[in-house]
């Protein structure tokens, strides 16, 4: 597996194809799934030379923690449909790449599991209309050592995916259940509920219930960009969701320029959707994001290989990204700079 299409080759042949289409599926046409990563295809570097890239430092720091590059797992739901130990066997991953694990609140093992595995972990949450049970399971994730928590903005109510109709595909299988919605070991799990009526003031209130950093995940209009960090936001992550909610909604890479000058280096920006090569993630950095999340690669890495699949993922960004920094004649992360991308010539 040379590159992370043929991980997902890999993942396919293994996955159940109802569990496949529910993974690699987005909302309506499909058009914003396409579009981001043909977004990456759009763009092009302006490579600097002979600059003395013989040593090169891929680490950055994010909210005060060190990651070994600016790659981190983006949320997504249901691991044990891809392998038996779940998000466990994802963080172990992670936690040997030395980055960033965001787990899902749609997650089939618990923070507590997740987080003894050692990892970085930020614990994504979808504000629920009973305050009470999200504050609970806030509480939860800081007790089981979360960095940080990542709210989604982009879930009034949930895309309609396609595939997942046709398959019938609407709820776990036996045996499989969103293990942090118990509110007992053994209770049954409460369901997740999408709230049309959340509004920035429930963006500030999260805030203000906890001490760790909230980070904003789905955002794509540069106004948004700016309320969140008046609201109290402690990071931006421009997403779309892998293109499952807004049907047509652009390209995250598209949207990255503006939503960083919105928010005027006051907290970090970082961006998911369509990153498959070191040179996406260059393209990225370039452009002002801090790091980047992946979503279905490490889904792909998990149900091809477990624990392996996943650092295989991590290590192949790693690779090519070190490979891509060197010749843009960047030395460092910090060196990525929006001089290396050909604006002018991208949107044709
Ligand atoms: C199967 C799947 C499940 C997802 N589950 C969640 C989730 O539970 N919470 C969330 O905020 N985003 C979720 N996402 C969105 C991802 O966090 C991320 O934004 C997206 O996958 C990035 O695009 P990529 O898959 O092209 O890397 C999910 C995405 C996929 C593909
Ligand atoms: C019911 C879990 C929803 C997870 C999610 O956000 C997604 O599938 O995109």
């Amino acid at each position: 597996m040379l590159t992370l299409s043929d991980v997902h080759d890999a993942a396919e042949r293994r996955l159940d194809p109802v569990h496949y289409d529910f993974f690699a599926g987005g909302a309506g046409e499909e058009r914003t799934v396409a579009a981001n990563t043909e977004a990456f295809d759009r763009y092009r570097l302006v490579p600097r030379v002979l600059r003395g890239v013989g040593r090169r430092g891929l680490d950055v720091e994010l909210l005060g923690q060190a990651l070994s590059m600016p790659v981190l797992v983006s949320p997504t739901a249901f691991h044990r449909l891809a392998h038996p130990d779940g998000e466990v066997a994802t963080a172990r991953a992670a936690a040997a790449a030395r980055t960033v694990m965001i787990l899902s609140m749609a997650a089939t093992r618990t923070v507590e599991d997740v987080a003894a595995t050692g990892v970085r972990l930020w614990f994504q949450l979808f504000v629920q209309p009973d305050r009470a049970f999200t504050e609970r399971l806030v509480r939860r994730a800081e007790k089981a050592g979360c960095g940080a928590l990542v709210v989604t903005v982009d879930a009034p109510l949930f895309g309609r995916r396609d595939r997942d109709v046709r398959n019938g595909f609407d709820d776990l299988p036996a045996g499989l259940a969103c293990e942090n919605l118990r509110e007992a070991p053994t209770g049954p799990p409460r369901p997740i509920t999408w709230d049309p009526e959340l509004t920035w003031a429930d963006l500030a209130w999260v805030c203000g219930l906890t001490p760790l950093p909230v980070l904003v995940k789905g955002i794509l209009h540069p106004d948004d960009a700016h309320l969140a960090v008046e609201h109290g936001a402690g990071g931006i992550i421009v997403s779309n969701h892998g293109g499952r909610q807004l049907d047509g909604a652009t390209a995250t890479l598209d949207a990255l320029t503006d939503v960083v000058d919105a928010v005027a280096g006051r907290v970090p920006v970082l961006l998911d959707g369509g990153v498959r090569r070191g040179t996406d993630v260059v393209t990225a950095l370039a452009l002002g994001a801090t790091a980047v999340g992946i979503g279905r690669p490490v889904v792909w890495g998990l149900a091809a290989d477990g624990t392996a699949g996943v650092r295989h993922v991590l290590e192949l960004l790693r690779g090519e990204l070190d490979r891509a920094m060197a010749l843009c004649g960047a030395d460092r992360v910090a060196a990525l700079g929006p001089d290396l991308v050909d604006i002018g010539r991208c949107h044709r």
